[in-house]
């Protein structure tokens, strides 16, 4: 296709609706071809189209005076086909102009030629086009009908469609009733999903909160256990103290439950005891009566003797006085008493020697007896059986002999006078000599302290002395103390000492007098 039609067929102003259709459907099919027309001939058909205006725009005004040699440049160049149909115009309206202005109505061949050159080519163009637009108006009338059928096939279609339409139509009014309330629902999850997220966030904060309250509960959990498990500990302990006193809560049961019984009898009793009280009450009540009256008579018979206790209790000071005067000869009596009393024991002699023959021991036989005679004032005959006549008895003067079924007591009760003196200041000293196993221990301590009838000369004394300064204490305060010796191979020793250098002393240091009463 000539791109110059369409390009003069606007330029040219037609302002019919059909030539902006064939323009239309010209560019619609040419479209292709156009570019590549336009691309290969523009450049050479610009460039002839502007050398043949170059030329004759130089002659402007003068065409009529156009040399030869430039109408045949022109017709050399073949330039008018080249040339665009507007310029081809002008051009030959400017030449037409100018022979009327010239007013000779005569123009020069070379310009007729020319002239007849251009318009023959403005008719072969108009002819092209008119060919042209033939060409395309059949093809539109072919492509018209066909485009008829195809409206026709389209209009079948399109009822068709039309009821599929409306199918579809209520279909997407369905859709669109679902798609709102899924919309609506959607708007709503959302909503709850907006809200499901802050409950998230707000779960999430509780669950860390949780979490660490968790924490802190397990480990107060695991210190609630520990103390639990200390608890339990202690608890079953306590559990095995609660069933001991389970047990003794029994056993109590049993004790109350008898006890029950026991003061359910006992109640009984009281209660026939209260009765038996009662009675005796009401006889007691009886005598009460009888007792006030008796009272009475006491209360005058107490009068009576209050006066009769008066006068005898005056006659009592009377005596008493008499009393108070003798206790104050008292001591001056006592004094003159145990004065004598000592001059008594001068007489006796300050050193007595006592005799005292203790029974065979078992095993020795009774038939080796030395023992002849024993008297009652202190004799003793000694017999040896190794010598004949007079030197075969011996008698011995003693103050007093004990023979062997003498007493403890009665050996004890010779001494007991001399051992009181020592409560009026005097010193005594009781020893006892004699061979080994003649019996001094059995005499002066006893076999057997224990018996009160074995003791020894030592213990009697003692719990004599004792005695009497108990029952003088309102008198008199004594003071005592004990000293226990033993002399063995004239050694002297102090039996309760207990440093055991100052044990023994020589018979001439010894520190007290113990040997004599002064
Ligand atoms: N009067 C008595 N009656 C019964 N038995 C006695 C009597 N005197 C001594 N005996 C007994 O004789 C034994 C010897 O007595 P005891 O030990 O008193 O002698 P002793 O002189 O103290 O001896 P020693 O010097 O060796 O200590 C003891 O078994 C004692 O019981």
């Amino acid at each position: 296709m000539n791109p110059h039609l369409e390009v003069d067929a606007s330029e040219n102003g037609e302002p019919n609706g059909l030539t902006e259709v064939l323009n239309g459907h010209v560019a619609e099919h040419t479209e292709r071809s156009r570019g590549l027309v336009e691309e290969s001939s523009a450049a050479s058909i610009h460039h002839v189209g502007h050398k043949f205006d170059d030329i004759l725009q130089l002659k402007q005004g003068c065409y009529v005076d156009f040399p030869a040699i430039k109408i045949s440049e022109l017709m050399k160049l073949n330039s008018l086909g080249n040339s665009s149909t507007q310029s081809l115009f002008s051009t030959v309206n400017k030449i037409l102009d100018e022979s009327i202005e010239r007013k000779t109505g005569d123009l020069s061949h070379r310009v007729a030629f020319l002239l007849k050159n251009v318009v023959q080519e403005i008719e072969r163009r108009i002819s092209a086009q008119a060919e042209n637009f033939q060409n395309q108006n059949n093809l539109y009338k072919a492509r018209e009908q066909k485009y008829q059928s195809r409206l026709r096939v389209l209009e079948t279609l399109t009822i068709g469609t039309t009821e599929e339409n409306e199918v579809v139509m209520n279909q997407l009014q369905q859709i669109k009733i679902e798609k709102s309330k899924i919309e609506e629902k959607k708007k709503l999850e959302e909503q709850d999903v907006i809200r499901l997220m802050k409950e998230t966030d707000q779960n999430n904060i509780q669950i860390l909160a949780l979490k660490q309250e968790l924490e802190l509960a397990k480990r107060t959990y695991d210190k609630h256990c520990l103390q639990l498990e200390t608890q339990a500990k202690e608890t079953k302990v306590e559990l095995e103290k609660l069933m001991d006193l389970e047990c003794l809560l029994t056993d109590s049961r049993k004790k109350v439950k008898e006890l029950e019984a026991l003061s359910a009898s006992k109640s009984m009793r009281w209660k026939k005891k209260e009765l038996s009280y009662k009675s005796f009450m009401d006889s007691q009540f009886e005598s009460l009566q009888g007792l006030r009256l008796a009272s009475e008579s006491i209360k005058q018979d107490v009068l009576k003797t209050q006066r009769i206790y008066l006068e005898e209790f005056n006659h009592l000071g009377v005596k008493l006085k008499g009393l108070i005067d003798a206790a104050e000869n008292y001591h001056m009596v006592l004094a003159e008493n145990r004065k004598l009393y000592n001059e008594v024991q001068d007489l006796k002699g300050n050193i007595r020697v006592y005799c005292r023959i203790r029974p065979f021991l078992p095993g020795q036989s009774r038939k080796q007896t030395t023992i002849e005679y024993i008297g009652e004032n202190g004799e003793l005959v000694v017999v040896n059986p190794s010598k004949q006549g007079k030197d075969s008895h011996r008698l011995f003067k003693f103050n007093k002999v004990f023979g062997p079924t003498a007493t403890q007591e009665e050996v004890f009760l010779d001494t007991q006078p001399l051992i009181r003196s020592v409560l009026d200041g005097y010193n005594v000293c009781i020893f006892a000599y004699g061979q080994t196993g003649s019996g001094k221990t059995y005499t002066m301590t006893g076999p057997n302290v224990s018996t009160k009838e074995d003791w020894g000369v030592n213990y009697r004394a003692l719990n004599d002395l004792f005695h009497i300064s108990q029952s003088r204490k309102n008198s008199i305060k004594y003071e005592v103390g004990v000293q226990m010796v033993e002399i063995y191979n004239e050694l002297v020793r102090d039996l309760l000492s207990s440093d055991s250098s100052q044990k023994s002393w020589d018979l001439e240091y010894c520190p007290t007098k113990w040997v004599s009463r002064s």
